[in-house]
């Protein structure tokens, strides 16, 4: 099959770790006879930098008019230090959502029983966590009005809701949870917001279109909780923007390390598959990032394709190297891989040449003393 996907880097981090995912989709077009083809577009602080625009317009063309988007992540200290700034390059990520019309951001959360030591809980609460986070992507508090005074005393960001943005994302979580364990659970603030109330309200008459899943509702500070204390009664969490966007990264922890966590936007335009961290720019350039939430988003970009052979085998190699500790710094700070290494070992099982990367190129355990 051939394939057209539009790459963009982005900053920080975002760079390093997309190229790993685009070794591994290469070694998959090799192996099942495929052909993807890339273009490369700016997005984010890099392209403040060159264009003086985070999205420039032959970047929104660019992805409305290929088969998928690969991203990396977007974000610059310099902007995240300056509140006054007028172009942030956050503000192109949201901009490509809304354009690509990206109503619903699929963030599932998967535990590896190799990784189990890393977190602080009991492996025994930890054991095959599988949950999805439905986070609406393309409403809410991040696309209110937004004001500040003439003074600079008074900010406000509103936060809205309409009834066909509640409904689309629901039923595309409901369809989920039907094929899975069928429990859905709403995480909201319905005791406070009236944003919050409008969801509860169309959830239960959507639910009733899907008798065989089991529905609750939880407060998102419960939930907050929840998470880290039972994260195994939850299979589909669906919930607003910004509370989505807060608990991924807290759910994140159980895993092992934020690095490790894919997702997938999906909606009206081409999808978007992206790795659920920052450009964590601290150690940009450095070869140490975790790319593996950005292979694992590839292999969502696969099941997208309808390629679910490939997907799995993405899969099974991203166990592999977790189950042989080649691991990045976050999760082994002594013994550790760079994140190119990790790219090469994924793309390696998948051409079957395993062994000869791990015996014969003599990969070497990286202490964290040289970098
Ligand atoms: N989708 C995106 O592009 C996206 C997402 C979140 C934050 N940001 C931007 O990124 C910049 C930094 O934000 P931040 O520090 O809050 O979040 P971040 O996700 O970049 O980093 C937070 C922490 O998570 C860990 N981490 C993140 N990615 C990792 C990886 N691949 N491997 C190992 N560890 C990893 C690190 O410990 C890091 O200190 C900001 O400009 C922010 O706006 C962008
Ligand atoms: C960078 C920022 C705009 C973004 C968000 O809040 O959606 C990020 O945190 C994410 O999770 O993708
Ligand atoms: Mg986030």
């Amino acid at each position: 099959m051939k394939k057209s996907i539009t790459v963009i880097n982005g900053d920080g981090i975002g760079p390093e770790v997309t190229a790993q995912a685009i070794k591994v989709l290469d070694a998959i077009a090799g192996h099942f006879h495929h052909e993807f083809n890339y273009t490369y577009c700016l997005m984010g602080a890099d392209a403040i930098d060159k264009t003086g625009n985070p999205l420039p317009d032959e970047t929104i063309e660019s992805c409305l008019n290929t088969d998928a988007v690969l991203f990396g992540a977007i974000g610059h200290p310099k902007y995240d230090n300056d509140p006054s700034a007028k172009v942030r390059p956050e503000q192109g990520l949201l901009k490509l959502r809304k354009s690509l019309q990206l109503f619903a951001n699929i963030r599932p959360i998967n535990t590896y029983i190799a990784l189990q030591h890393l977190s602080p809980l009991k492996a025994k609460y930890l054991e095959n966590v599988d949950f999805i986070i439905f986070r609406e992507l393309t409403g809410g508090i991040y696309f209110g009005k937004k004001e500040l005074s003439e003074d600079g005393n008074r900010a406000s960001d509103d936060c809205v809701y309409t009834t066909p943005e509640i409904e689309r994302v629901a039923h595309l979580a409901f369809q989920y949870a039907q094929k899975r364990k069928k429990k859905l659970t709403l995480v909201d603030k319905a005791n406070v917001l009236e944003t919050s109330r409008l969801w509860r309200k169309i959830i239960q008459q959507i639910a009733t279109a899907y008798k065989e899943v089991a529905v609750d509702y939880m407060f998102v500070d419960n939930a907050s909780m929840q998470i880290i204390l039972n994260p195994k009664q939850f299979d589909i969490i669906l919930t607003e923007n910004m509370f989505g966007d807060i608990i991924s990264d807290e759910a994140s922890v159980l895993t092992g390390s934020i690095g490790l966590l894919p997702s997938a936007s999906v909606g009206i335009g081409t999808a978007l598959f992206e790795p659920i961290h920052g450009s964590y720019p601290l150690v940009a350039g450095k070869d140490t990032a975790n790319p593996i939430g950005s292979i694992l988003s590839a292999a969502m970009m696969l099941d997208y394709f309808q390629m679910p052979e490939e997907a799995k085998l993405v899969r099974q190699a991203v166990d592999w190297t977790l189950e042989n500790r080649f691991v990045t710094k976050d999760i082994d700070t002594i013994n550790f891989y760079f994140t190119s290494t990790i790219g090469d070992l994924v793309a390696e099982y998948i051409n079957n040449k395993i062994s000869d990367v791990v015996n014969q190129k003599n990969i070497e355990l990286r202490k964290s003393t040289i970098i």
